[in-house]
This record gives structure tokens, sequence and C-alpha cells, in this order.
């Protein structure tokens, strides 16, 4: 049996900076993959979606180009061309990874399948078909997270794609059914809707994205039907079979009864634990019922010396978060710091075309947790910048205390919505005012100039 100093499980986006830091610091370290280095974000995630969905924007406004005044004699889609760019995106992203590791001294990267023999002991099933056991005093557990496949009686029976398979098709499906009506499938829907296919999402809650204020998730619906896309909100898919042209799915919509079909079906809704194959019954770790690993606000599970990071302990299940999640471990086992995740910034950004960027409590939250609140508002409508570029759907809106003008929380969901979300963000964290924000110089004509309007708008 090899000691270690650390042993991190899952090469995700907490476990691999992590791994480095802890060798920089002389731990004799072993960071186990029983896949692909990098992890979810780099391999089935975020570079692969954001790289594809680059690739539909172009079709997207080639098909709009008359609208700016450029005719075009059409296009064809090239999905093998999109999925090969997109592999070259992402293996220039895991190579840059790998290199990271091997050029750390006192790392030592083990490809295989992790599991715990003992409560500090980890036997791998080696790639090469070996096994290995390991034992070290910290152990870091980043194993991430994969779909969830619901128990939908005869989806079992059909090919079903997950947002895995999904990226690896080079025929642009004809129809295009989705299961979940969240990040994944919004981001999908539109991806391949732009470009050929006709999508069609049906989703249990009453609205997309459901923890979304209702004003966010009725725009959303409406820019993707406006491209086309059918959305059945409200909606349980009942049973799903297999027909000669490809696949169909019994909705029940309130009362109504229908049968949506279509040649493929991808599955997003939500991602499972990966937690099963650890074997945590051989040390104190804890789970829920769904596998998600306990931790308290240190990352630190029930064992002691065992953490976990990342999706593998449940959400918000986004790669800053598993990145962040390092830095406070590292920062108080080597900084003497007292790091929590109580009170951390948790910004998102959904990068449907426009884009949703998210921060702090929602108007729906606020209204729940009695906080008095006001609302400022402004449409894309509004924006010079927007109005300039052709890109007018959506609004900026921010949560704002009613007593201390103190912002709360903001969605924007608009072009570069992510972007003018993080100035907020930071705005939240230096204790910038709305008020302050009103009168701030930014450079005209950006969208950022308009936040100066978005808190005018309190005036009224
Ligand atoms: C389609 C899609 C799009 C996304 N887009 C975004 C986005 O735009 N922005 C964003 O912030 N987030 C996005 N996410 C979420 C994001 O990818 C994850 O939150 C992020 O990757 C964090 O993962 P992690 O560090 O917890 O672990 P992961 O990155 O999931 O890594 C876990 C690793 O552990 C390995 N592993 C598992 N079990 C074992 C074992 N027993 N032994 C050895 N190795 C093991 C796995 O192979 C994997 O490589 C997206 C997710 C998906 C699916
Ligand atoms: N841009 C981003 O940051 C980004 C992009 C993609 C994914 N992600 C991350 O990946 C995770 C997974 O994303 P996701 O969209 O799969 O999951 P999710 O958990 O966000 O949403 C799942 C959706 O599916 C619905 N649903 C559940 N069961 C259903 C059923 N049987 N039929 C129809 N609808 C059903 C739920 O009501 C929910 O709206 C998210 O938690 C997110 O953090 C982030």
């Amino acid at each position: 049996m090899e000691k270690f100093d650390a042993i991190v499980i899952g090469s995700g986006q907490g476990g691999t900076p992590l791994a480095k830091k802890l060798a920089k610091k002389g731990w004799k370290t072993a960071i186990i993959e029983q896949r692909y280095l990098g992890g979810t974000c780099i391999n089935d995630g975020c570079t692969p979606t954001k790289a594809m969905i680059a690739c539909a924007k172009v079709a997207n406004t080639i098909a709009h180009s008359k609208t700016w005044g450029i005719h075009n004699n059409g296009y064809t889609i090239d999905l093998p061309y999109i999925v090969a760019r997109k592999n070259d995106i992402v293996e220039q992203f895991r190579n840059g990874t790998a290199k990271g590791l091997e050029s750390t001294e006192g790392v030592t990267v083990i490809f295989g399948s992790a599991a715990f023999s003992g409560h500090k002991t980890i036997r791998v099933a080696l790639h090469n078909g070996g096994k290995s056991t390991l034992t070290a005093e910290h152990i870091f557990i980043n194993t991430g997270a994969t779909p969830l496949i619901p128990p939908i009686p005869g989806l079992s029976d059909v090919p079903y794609l997950t947002s895995t398979t999904m990226l690896d098709e080079i025929a642009v499906p004809k129809d295009l059914i989705i299961l979940g009506g969240s990040y994944i499938a919004l981001e999908m829907g539109q991806l391949y809707q732009r470009l050929g296919s006709n999508v069609m999402i049906i989703e249990t809650a009453p609205q997309l994205v459901s923890k979304e204020d209702a004003d966010v998730a009725a725009v959303i619906k409406k820019f993707m039907e406006a491209e086309g896309t059918r959305v059945f909100t409200g909606t349980t898919a009942e049973r799903i079979s297999k027909t000669p042209a490809g696949i169909a799915v019994d909705i029940i919509t309130g009362t109504r009864k229908t049968t949506l079909t279509g040649s493929h079906i991808l599955i997003a809704t939500g991602r499972k634990s990966q937690s099963a194959a650890l074997q945590l019954a051989n040390t104190n770790v804890i789970t829920d019922e769904k596998g998600f690993i306990q931790v308290n606000d240190r990352l630190e599970t029930s064992a002691p010396g065992i953490y976990a990071i990342g999706d593998v302990k449940g959400g918000p299940a986004f790669t800053h978060i598993s990145y962040n999640d390092h830095l406070i471990i590292y920062k108080n086992l080597f900084e003497n710091a007292n790091l929590s995740i109580k009170s951390r910034q948790v910004p998102y950004c959904m990068f449907t075309d426009p884009q949703l960027g998210r921060i702090g409590i929602t108007e729906k939250e606020a209204l729940k947790d009695g906080i008095p609140v006001k609302i400022a508002c402004l449409g894309m409508d509004k924006i010079a910048r927007a109005i300039e570029t052709g890109q007018t759907t959506g609004f900026m809106k921010a949560i704002v205390h009613a007593n201390t003008d103190v912002l709360l929380g903001a969605a924007i969901i608009g072009t570069e919505g992510g972007e003018t979300m993080s100035i907020l963000q930071m705005a939240m964290l230096g204790g910038i005012t709305a008020m302050q924000i009103r009168e701030m110089i930014f450079a005209h004509p950006l969208y950022a100039e308009s936040l100066n309007n978005l808190f005018m708008t309190l005036e009224k």
C-alpha cells in the first residue's frame, strides 16, 4: 500500500487545482481520475456546449442577417465540422489540465476508478487492468455528478440521449424532444433549434427555470418560442415508446392529454451525485437520500480528514463553485483561515441567447422572506447599445432593499447579461448602493451604462 499525504478522487474543477496546491506545499499527493482529466466542465459541460452554442449563434445571425441589411444566399450547417471544432477545443483544455498536473512536482496522476476499502484507504481499479491501494490522512472527494434519468415508463426501452452523448451526434436531429426546462434543456434546445431541429421542451414545473422569477421565465419562453421551439410547461411525460419514425411521448398538461412524436429525445432532468461507486459505507462519510455527500460549512464530511468538493456534495452545481470550494479548503488548511461556504456569492449565467445573468436573491425570495424591497426594471428595448446592435430582447432587473438602497440581487436577461450581472455582483461585494450606481460614470454606449437608467426607474 502506497502512502500519500493527500489523495484527491476525481479531477474536477476543484480537485485539480487543489492537488497542485497541496503538492506545492510539499504534500505527496495522488489524484485519481476514472475518465478524462478536467472532469465534466471541460469534457462534457461548459466547454463543449459553449463552443457549439457559439456556432449556433453564427447560424442564427446569418438566418436573420437581413435585419441588419445584409442579404445572403442561404447557408448550410456542417455539424461534423462543428463537433470536430468542439472536440479540438475540449482537447486543448484537457491537454492543458494534463500538462499542469504532470509538471507539478509531488503530484502523481493515477488513471482508474477509486473506492474506499477502509476508513482512509482507497482501492483503485486501474485502467491498465491492475489494482492499487493507497492511503492518506487527507482525502478530497471531487467526483462530480452524472445525468439523472427519471423513472418514466418506457424510457429505458428507447435510445435516449443525455447532455454527454448528445454532444457527439454528427447528424442534426430532425425533431428533438427534451425532458426538462432548465439550464441544459434551454441551452441545448436553442442550440439544436438553431442548427435545424424542431425542438419540443417538456417541463413538469409550471414555468421554465422554476427557481427564477416568473417575468424572467416568461421572457425565456417567449424567445425560445419565437425561434420555433414548442414549450410545454406544467406538463408530465407519462409514457415513452418507440415508433417506426422514432419516439413518442404521451404527455399530460392539466387534464389535457396528447402525444408528441420526434426522431430523438434528450433527457435533461437534473444530475445525480457520483458517490455510489465510492463505497462510502467503508468510511464514516454520510450522504443524503440522493447520494449527495453531506458536508459542513467548511466542506468537511462527517469523517475527520475527508472533504467533499463540487457537485458531489449537491448544488449549486457550477464550475466556479467547485473552484471556490478548493480555495476554502486550501486556505482553511494552510492559511489558518476560517472560510465558509455559508455567505459566499453564487453568481451564475445561463448561456442561452440572450443570456440570463443572476446574482443574489430573486424577487419571489424577497417576498417569501418578508424582506422590504423595491424593484428596478429596465427593458433592453430602452437601452441605447441594445437598440444600436439590434438586440432588444429581455430586461435588466435589480432587487434593492427598500430602506437602505443596498443591492440584494439581480437578473439580467439580455445580450451580455452575464457580464452586466458581474458588475452588479462586484457592487454587492463592495457595498456600492443602487443610488451610487445610478450616478456612476460608465463609458458610452456600453450595456453597463444603462445601469444608470436601471436605477433611475426607482425614482418613478
Ligand atoms: C451540459 C452541461 C453544461 C454545463 N455548463 C456550465 C456552465 O456553463 N457554467 C458552469 O459554471 N457550470 C456548468 N455546468 C456544471 C459544471 O460542469 C459542474 O458544476 C462542474 O464541472 C463541477 O464539477 P466538479 O468539480 O464537481 O466535478 P466534475 O467536473 O464532474 O469532475 C468529477 C470527476 O471525477 C471523476 N470520477 C468520478 N467518480 C470517480 C471515481 N470513483 N474514481 C475516480 N474518478 C472519478 C469523473 O470522471 C470526473 O472527471 C454544466 C454541466 C453540464 C452537464
Ligand atoms: N450555464 C450554466 O451554468 C449551466 C449550464 C448547464 C448546466 N448547468 C448545471 O448543471 C446542472 C444540471 O442542469 P439541468 O438543467 O439538467 O438540471 P436542473 O436540475 O437545473 O433542472 C432540471 C429540470 O428538469 C425538470 N424535470 C425534472 N424531472 C422532470 C421530468 N420527469 N419531466 C420533465 N421535466 C422534469 C425540473 O423541474 C427542472 O426544471 C444544473 O444544476 C446546473 O447547475 C449549469
